[in-house]
C-alpha cells in the first residue's frame, strides 16, 4: 500500500492505479478504524479493481464545543489494517494540505441536511459536504463507499454529488453499506471507545429500544407516543439526553406521524456519559 500526504504524490499514485482504465474505489474515513470501516473496504474490493482509503479528521465538521482535539488518531495502526485488507492507497493529508491559507469555500446542501443531526450540529454537514467534494476531486474515484450508520450524511453526500455533477462519469456510484453492529446490537463507531464499561453496557439499550419501537409502529401505534416511550426508556437506562428520535421518510428524511407507502426510517441521536451516539434502522412495511 502506498501512502500519499501531498496532492502531487496522490495524483501520481492514482494515475498509476488507473493507467489501464481500472476502477478505483474511495472509502473516506476519519481513522480510528473498526470493523465497520473494514467492511466498507471489503465491499469496495469486491466491486472495484483498486481501493483507496482516506484518513482525515476534518476540523470544519466539528463545532467549537465538540471533540476535535480528543478524536482518536492512530495513523500507523490504521495503515496496517488497511494494508492487510488489500487497500492500494492511503490518502492522509494534513489540515494545511486540505485547507491551505486563504481557503474560503463552503458547500451547503439544503433540505436533507437541515433536520436531525443538522439541527443538533449546526454547520456540521457544510463541513462534511465540502470535504467530501474535495476528496472526490482529489482522488477522482469511480466509486465511493459510505456507511448507512451515518444515514443522513449519506443522503447529504448523494444530493451534493448529484447537484454538483460529481456522479457519472466522475463518480459512477455512491454505495451505502449497511451498519455493522457489535454482538449486543450497538452500531460500531470510533466514538464508542469514549464509553465507560457501565455506559458501554447501557448503550446497547439504544438498538434494543429502537427495534421495540419499530415493532410497535408496524403494529399500528402512532409514532409520537412510541417515540416518547423510546426516549423514556433511554433516559431510564442512563442516557443523559436525546437530541432526536424521529420516524422519517427514508428518501427526504422529512418526519412522519405514521407509516405510508414509501420506505421509512427510524433515526435516533442520544447522549450517554458525554458521548453522542447515533443509530438508524429501516422500518420495513409488511405487505
Ligand atoms: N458501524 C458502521 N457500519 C458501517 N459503516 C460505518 C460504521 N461506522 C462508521 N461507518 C462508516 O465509515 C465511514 C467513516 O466514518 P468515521 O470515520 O466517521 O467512523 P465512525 O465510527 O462513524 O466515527 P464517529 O464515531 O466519528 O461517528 C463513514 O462512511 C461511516 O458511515
Ligand atoms: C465522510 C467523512 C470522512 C467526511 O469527513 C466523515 O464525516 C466520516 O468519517 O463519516
Ligand atoms: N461519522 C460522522 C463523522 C462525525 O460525526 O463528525
Amino acid at each position: 500500500m502506498q501512502t500519499a500526504n501531498t496532492l502531487d504524490v496522490l495524483r501520481t499514485q492514482v494515475a498509476k492505479l488507473r493507467a489501464g482504465g481500472e476502477t478505483l474505489a474511495l472509502v473516506p474515513t476519519m481513522g480510528a478504524l473498526h470493523e465497520g470501516h473494514l467492511t466498507l473496504v471489503r465491499r469496495a474490493r469486491e466491486m472495484c479493481d483498486h481501493v483507496a482509503a482516506s484518513i482525515f479528521v476534518n476540523p470544519t465538521q466539528f463545532a467549537p464545543s465538540e471533540d476535535l482535539d480528543a478524536y482518536p488518531r492512530q495513523l500507523e495502526e490504521d495503515a496496517a489494517m488497511l494494508e492487510s485488507e488489500g487497500c492500494a492507497l492511503l490518502w492522509a493529508p494534513d489540515t494545511e494540505v486540505m485547507y491551505p491559507d486563504g481557503f474560503v469555500t463552503s458547500i451547503s446542501v439544503s433540505g436533507v441536511s437541515e433536520g436531525l443531526c443538522g439541527a443538533s450540529r449546526p454547520g456540521h454537514f457544510d463541513g462534511v459536504a465540502t470535504v467530501v467534494c474535495k476528496l472526490f476531486n482529489q482522488v477522482r474515484p469511480t466509486h465511493a463507499f459510505f456507511g448507512e450508520k451515518d444515514f443522513q450524511q449519506l443522503a447529504v453526500i448523494r444530493a451534493m454529488a448529484r447537484d454538483l455533477d460529481l456522479t457519472a462519469p466522475r463518480v459512477h456510484s455512491i454505495i451505502g453499506v449497511p451498519t455493522v453492529r457489535e454482538a449486543d446490537g450497538l452500531a460500531m463507531s470510533s466514538r464508542n471507545r469514549y464509553l465507560s464499561e457501565e455506559h458501554r453496557t447501557a448503550a446497547a439499550t439504544l438498538p434494543r429500544e429502537m427495534k421495540e419501537a419499530i415493532a410497535r409502529i408496524k403494529d399500528g401505534q402512532e409514532a409520537a407516543p412510541t417515540l416518547a416511550a423510546l426516549e423514556d426508556a433511554l433516559l431510564g437506562a442512563g442516557f443523559s439526553s436525546i437530541d432526536y428520535a424521529v420516524l422519517a421518510d427514508a428518501a427526504s428524511l422529512a418526519p412522519l406521524d405514521t407509516l405510508g407507502n414509501s420506505p421509512a426510517r427510524l433515526l435516533v441521536a442520544a447522549r450517554i456519559g458525554g458521548t453522542r451516539l447515533i443509530d438508524n434502522m429501516a422500518v420495513e412495511q409488511d405487505r
